[in-house]
């Protein structure tokens, strides 16, 4: 991202978190869920899920997806990917998962986090948190079950978290090819 400025400093994401952390408590005890295992989708997944499941208390450690192998989109990972390995402490066979991202747009990597959550297993349900969603740029028919900001932004402007600490949301332009080219 080029000419970026901190669009939510560390004080508001914590407030967005705390209410999130609020709205899944919620949703969990309305679906008499309680043995929830919370997922992070790298990179701002986890720091997002990090801080969410410390003020849930959840008793399933928290689980780490990497999803480079599933995008539908591999020249957005470029030559050398930086891949982690996912880590998912229990089955996800029958379990209720909370799966975590910082931003929802257009919805995709939520589509390949759920591919590869179910080649592990078959699991009793799926919910949805984000930190950040632009909801006017949805691609796919995936929504968010709690939502911590909501952004209007126009097409090219980029919200990045960055992380871990302090966890602050970067709102950017990002250069498209032409710019790359006029710039190099
Ligand atoms: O709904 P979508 O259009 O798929 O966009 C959302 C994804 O975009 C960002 O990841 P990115 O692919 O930039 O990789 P990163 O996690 O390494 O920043 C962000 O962390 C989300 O995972
Ligand atoms: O603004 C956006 C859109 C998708 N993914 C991001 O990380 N930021």
């Amino acid at each position: 991202m080029s000419n970026t400025n901190i669009w939510k400093d560390a004080a508001q994401i914590d407030e967005a978190i705390a209410r999130m952390a609020d709205d899944l408590s919620a949703l969990l005890e309305r679906r008499a869920i309680d043995d929830a295992l919370m997922i992070g989708i790298h990179t701002g997944g986890v720091w997002v899920a990090d801080r969410l499941h410390a003020r849930l208390g959840l008793e399933a450690p928290l689980g780490h997806l990497d999803i480079s192998f599933y995008r539908d989109d591999f020249t957005r990972i470029g030559l050398h990917p930086q891949v982690h390995p996912s880590y998912l402490p229990v089955g996800v066979d029958d379990r209720h998962l909370i799966l975590v991202d910082d931003v929802l747009q257009s919805g995709r990597t939520i589509r390949a986090a759920l591919n590869v959550l179910f080649d592990y297993g078959r699991p009793a349900s799926v919910t949805l948190a984000t930190l950040a969603e632009r909801e006017a740029e949805r691609e796919l028919p995936i929504a968010a079950d709690v939502v911590g900001l909501r952004a209007q932004l126009d097409p090219g402007t980029q919200i990045k978290l960055s992380g871990p600490e302090p966890l602050v949301m970067l709102l950017g332009h990002t250069p498209d090819k032409h710019d790359q080219g006029a710039s190099a």
